[in-house]
């Protein structure tokens, strides 16, 4: 191969930003190609452009389609054919809950069962990657792949793969809550998001390290948004390790459990409408929680960091460090933050997510 040909895991990242863009990507695998637009982002257009070619299909989770009462025939994937004069307007509202309570009719929807649901089950997986909302527009490519689009193979082992990391730039970073402290950021070789590590005192990485692996939250920590106890759990685990003189926060660039931004947002939408936390998720297509918890470990193993003492209320943490071949020698509970606002989202969480209290 030329050297200075693109990789799967390249191409991938490179897809990213043509869906966002509201470009199409090619997929192609051993049923044939696909032309795929994210729901979201494909315009007026592209979308007309799409349904003269025919053959048109949306892609939706199987979550999304127990919402839109669709059957679903591929496990996690449901394939809705696109009615000949659907408008841009429809496929919005099969993607997006926002109208459900309004408009709770969408359909009735002819799904599709003959052939592979492959395409459709990778474009789902690039969108949520994309951190858009996880519906795809999928058509089959008759001739040629249009010249410049990113053309991808189908492959269960891309979307399982973790990237490898390193660290870019380190420097003294001393805190009001931790004392004298130390700011890595982690990149990953596949242009993803990158993580960082705050590390309080001098910790001995030989013995157990006082660890707390923060999921970014942009409205609890930065904002100091009641509606969730995020804000609290980091200042209070940075204290915890200040009093103790050492430990590393690994503040994890997975916004929303790994949906985005502008997902939660949605999410929130939801739940101004009386869902919970849990079941907005499902009504947008996603699962409960999308985080890829491997990527605490990975960047542990970075630090050179084997054993710890990991604070959280969520054993889900726990069992997938252990799975990693990190050793939790103690589970330190965080119980702070509770509000008259979240109260409801932390028994959901107790009771859905398993949280311990
Ligand atoms: N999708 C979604 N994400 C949320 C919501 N509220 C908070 N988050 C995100 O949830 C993540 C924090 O996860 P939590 O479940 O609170 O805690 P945890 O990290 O799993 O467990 P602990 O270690 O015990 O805190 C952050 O990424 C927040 O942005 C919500 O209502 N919906
Ligand atoms: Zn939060």
């Amino acid at each position: 191969m030329l050297p200075l040909c693109l990789t799967e895991t390249e191409k991938r990242a490179r897809a990213m930003a043509d869906l966002r863009m509201g470009l199409p990507v090619a997929i192609t695998g051993p049923w044939g190609t696909g032309l795929v637009f994210a729901a979201e982002t494909v315009d007026d257009s592209r979308f007309a452009a799409a349904m003269g070619m025919g053959g048109v299909e949306v892609a939706v989770t199987a979550w999304r389609a127990a919402t839109l009462k669709a059957r679903v025939y591929d496990g996690d994937v449901a394939r809705l054919a696109v009615p000949r004069h659907a408008s841009l307007r429809w496929l919005r509202s099969v993607a997006d809950p926002a109208s459900d309570l309004e408009h709770p009719m969408k359909g009735p929807f002819r799904e599709v069962r003959e052939g592979s649901a492959d395409i459709h089950r990778m474009a789902i997986a690039l969108t949520k990657e994309a951190r858009l909302l996880p519906a795809a527009l999928v058509l089959p490519v008759v001739d040629a792949v249009p010249e410049g689009l990113t053309l991808l193979q189908v492959t269960a082992e891309s979307a399982a793969r973790l990237s490898a990391y390193h660290v870019v730039s380190a420097a003294r970073l001393p805190t009001a809550l931790g004392g004298a402290g130390r700011l890595r950021v982690f990149r990953p070789d596949d242009g993803g998001e990158e993580h960082y590590a705050v590390t309080i005192g001098t910790p001995d990485l030989d013995g157990p390290v006082l660890v707390r692996l923060h999921s970014a939250c942009f409205t609890g920590d930065i904002l100091g948004s009641l509606k969730c106890d995020c804000g609290p759990q980091l200042h209070a685990a940075m204290a915890a390790m200040g009093r103790e003189g050492a430990g590393v926060i690994l503040y994890l660039n997975q916004e929303g459990r790994g949906i985005g931004l502008a997902n939660k947002m949605r999410a929130y939408a939801l739940q101004d409408q009386g869902f919970d936390t849990v079941e907005a998720n499902h009504r947008l297509g996603f699962e409960d929680d999308e985080r890829d918890f491997r990527i605490g470990s990975e960047l542990l193993g970075v630090m050179g960091i084997t054993r710890v003492r990991l604070m959280t209320n969520n054993p889900l943490k726990v069992a997938m460090m252990e799975t990693q071949g990190i050793s939790v020698t103690e589970r330190v509970p965080i119980a702070v933050g509770e509000t008259e606002h979240n109260r409801a989202y932390l028994a959901v969480k107790a009771a859905k997510s398993g949280h311990l209290l």
